[in-house]
């Protein structure tokens, strides 16, 4: 029998690319609702209990509203927005969080899906406080660059108009230090003290890297940049949506500039460590509406359903 899956905010960037991963699959059958009704509350409730699976991909105020929609048992909520990452009763979408997170993720019928810098960013740091290489209450800091489709279809709008010059430049925003996905990032790492946080949009589609500096004196005794990419191989090892590059990875020194855009149209996300002497670099990369948004929602649905984690992706 199909899984029938519903997708609450079918016209939305996270949304549509959700609907390309499931075409083609013979296991779901997707459930749509009329382009007229698609803020219907009436016909959105009746769909999302219809649903085995249902995505929210809305604005935060939408999808807790969707959620409170929900009275059907069997229904399973994946939510992409920011709304329930640390809320209680819901599950984290990151199967290669932890030991343990599959089977959290296959029992749980509330999923929330991380946001994209948080993930790229816990992908980084959760191995390491695991470790011990990195000290809970270390103060870290983090920059993340990103495409523009990360701020839906608004920020699409604006950057592809192409009538405002400014936006030709890379943007750093959230300068009020106070990012959206900060509790998620600290919820999910360990980490005790507030990471400051700095993304920087820029003038290309889509694709992400967060960059985490560290110095070796400000970790546990011992830490190396060898022990540092030795945390991250054991972590994700046979996992097939990460992969961990070469220490100094060959080709990206040779080249000598690092492309954000190399996990585009894939739900990869490669880890690289930089060092020299006692200054190491930590870069995750990812494509923000795949690994960072729908891939990982569909891959998270993979898992709940005890199908190929693969499937589709
Ligand atoms: N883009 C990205 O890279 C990522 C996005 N996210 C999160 O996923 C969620 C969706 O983001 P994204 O797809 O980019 O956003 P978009 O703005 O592209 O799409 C949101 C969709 O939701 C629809 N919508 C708004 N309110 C309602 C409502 N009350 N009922 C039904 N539909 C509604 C909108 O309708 P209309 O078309 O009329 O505006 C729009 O189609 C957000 O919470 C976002 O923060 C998470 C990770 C990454
Ligand atoms: C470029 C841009 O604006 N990106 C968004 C993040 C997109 C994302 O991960 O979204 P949610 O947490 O909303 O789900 C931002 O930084 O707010």
């Amino acid at each position: 029998m199909k899984h029938t899956v519903f997708v609450d905010g079918q016209e939305g960037t996270t949304g549509l690319r959700i609907h390309e991963y499931l075409a083609g699959r013979d296991d779901i059958e997707v459930l749509r609702i009329a382009p007229e009704l698609r803020k219907d509350a009436a016909e959105r409730a009746r769909l999302l209990n219809a649903a085995d699976v249902a995505f929210l991909c809305l604005p935060d105020a939408a999808s807790k509203e969707a959620a409170a929609m929900v009275s059907n048992p069997r229904t399973c909520l994946i939510d992409a927005s920011t709304a329930h990452r640390t809320a209680p009763g819901w599950a984290f979408g990151l199967p290669e969080l932890c030991a343990g997170q599959r089977e959290q993720l296959r029992a749980a019928k509330r999923i929330a899906n991380p946001g994209c810098h948080a993930s790229a960013f816990i992908l980084l740091m959760r191995p390491l406080v695991d470790a011990e290489i990195v000290p809970p209450a270390l103060a870290v800091s983090a920059t993340s660059l990103t495409g523009y489709s990360g701020g839906g279809k608004k920020m699409i709008e604006q950057y592809e108009a192409g009538d405002d010059a400014k936006l030709a430049s890379p943007r750093p925003y959230a300068l009020g230090l106070a990012h959206k996905h900060i509790p998620e990032m600290m919820a999910h790492t360990g980490l005790a003290t507030k990471p400051l946080f700095l993304p920087v949009v820029g003038p290309f589609y889509k694709g992400l890297s967060v960059t985490v500096p560290l110095h070796l004196a400000q970790l546990s005794a011992g830490a190396s940049a060898e022990r540092i990419h030795a945390a991250f191989a054991e972590h994700y090892a046979g996992e097939r949506f990460v992969r961990v590059m070469p220490l100094n990875d060959a080709a990206t020194m040779e080249h000598g500039f690092f492309d954000v855009q190399g996990c585009n149209d894939t739900n990869r996300v490669d880890i690289f460590v930089f060092a020299n002497g006692d200054q190491v670099l930590l870069m995750a990369r990812l494509d923000n509406l795949g690994k960072g948004a729908s891939g990982a929602a569909v891959q998270s649905m993979n898992v709940h359903l005890g199908v190929d984690e693969g499937l589709g992706l």
